[in-house]
């Protein structure tokens, strides 16, 4: 653990934090990141709840994440598949910055622990990935590409935004593009950012990543959400030894990716697409929807249907009863 991992705030239920619009009370830790932790709090005249992202305030630290989320948040503005900044504000006595923003439900990577065989329905895991990609694409618009795309660092709404999915976490989202809105001339060599296993291949060869690159990353998530035995690489931690696995899934063995699926015609088709943009091109994003709602469309299922956890008992109500039965 890092110096600055001991430095974390930690807050305990009942701690009050004001800010020059409101004074919030700290429910509980709903969970904790690399460089801070977030909380339900609750506002005291309100009672609004809402997540507050904490973070510490250290000198050496060159960038801030927090400072970067809600640059980036503002930028998004109100889209759908963005958090609303409820408030932020820092700390200078007790040395943090926080962001108050929208609560939204669980993670992806949570709502897929829950089911029973630890998939999602076909339907599901692409209609939620179309919203996932939908998010990258906006985000791509304001010049800014994710570096980090998971199911950890995406959630569904509360309540009767259920079936809105959530892009959370851009501590590590970098600008693509310059003030004149052109492509940045791509650096000759690059650090490794990210989590190994939904990395794209770019940023294994320490090379420089483009939107491109976080459509890779988004297909593993894709992947992840609906393939039975999980990703290929799932089990191997060794960076270089997951590149190879990626490569040789282009090769050899590509089947293997796509293990347990019935219908892979058109999510192949998504893959080589992916696979064959560079790190100067556009992606056609609307090319990626239509072939995953064609992939839906062949099995008869709907990708609009509700998801998996909309459904009040999915193990007996849903029309897909077990992901092993499906497409
Ligand atoms: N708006 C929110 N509403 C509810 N839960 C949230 C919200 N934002 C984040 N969380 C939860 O808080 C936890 C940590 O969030 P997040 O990944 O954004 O933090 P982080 O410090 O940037 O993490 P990391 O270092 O792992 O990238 C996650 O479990 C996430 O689901």
């Amino acid at each position: 653990m890092s110096d600055e991992e001991e430095e974390d705030v930690n807050f305990k239920p009942g701690t009050e934090i004001s800010s020059t619009k409101a004074n919030y009370t700290v429910v509980r830790l709903l969970g904790e990141g690399g460089f801070g932790a977030v909380y339900l709090v609750q506002d005291n005249k309100s009672k609004k709840q809402s997540a507050m992202k904490v973070e510490r305030k250290i000198e050496k630290r060159k960038h801030s994440k927090l400072k970067m989320e809600i640059a980036i948040l503002k930028l998004v503005g109100s889209g759908k598949h963005f958090t609303q900044i409820v408030d932020r504000g820092k700390k200078d006595k007790e040395g943090f910055f926080f962001l108050v923003m929208e609560l939204v439900g669980k993670s992806l990577a949570d709502l897929k622990a829950d089911r029973p065989d630890k998939v999602f329905s076909f339907a599901t895991g692409l209609g939620v990935s179309c919203q996932c990609l939908e998010a990258v694409e906006e985000l791509h618009k304001t010049g800014f590409i994710h570096r980090d795309l998971k199911p950890q660092n995406y959630a569904c709404g509360l309540d009767e935004k259920r079936h809105n999915i959530y892009i959370l976490d851009f501590g590590i989202a970098r600008k693509y593009l310059n003030t004149k809105n052109e492509l940045k001339t791509p650096r000759e060599t690059v650090g490794f950012k990210g989590t190994v296993r939904f990395a794209p291949i770019a940023c294994h060869r320490n090379t420089e990543m483009g939107p491109k690159d976080d459509c890779e990353s988004w297909f593993y998530l894709l992947l992840d959400l609906i393939v039975p035995s999980g990703l290929p690489w799932r089990k191997l931690s060794d960076k270089h030894e997951v590149l190879k696995e990626k490569e040789e899934c282009r090769k050899d063995k590509r089947s293997s990716l796509f293990a347990g699926l019935r219908q892979t015609d058109y999510l192949s088709k998504v893959l080589d697409y992916i696979d064959g943009r560079a790190y100067q091109d556009r992606v056609d994003y609307q090319f990626i929807y239509k072939n995953l709602a064609e992939a839906c469309k062949v099995c008869n299922l709907d990708i609009d249907s509700p998801y998996d956890w909309e459904l009040q008992k999915p193990e007996k109500t849903s029309k897909e009863p077990t992901s092993s039965k499906m497409p």
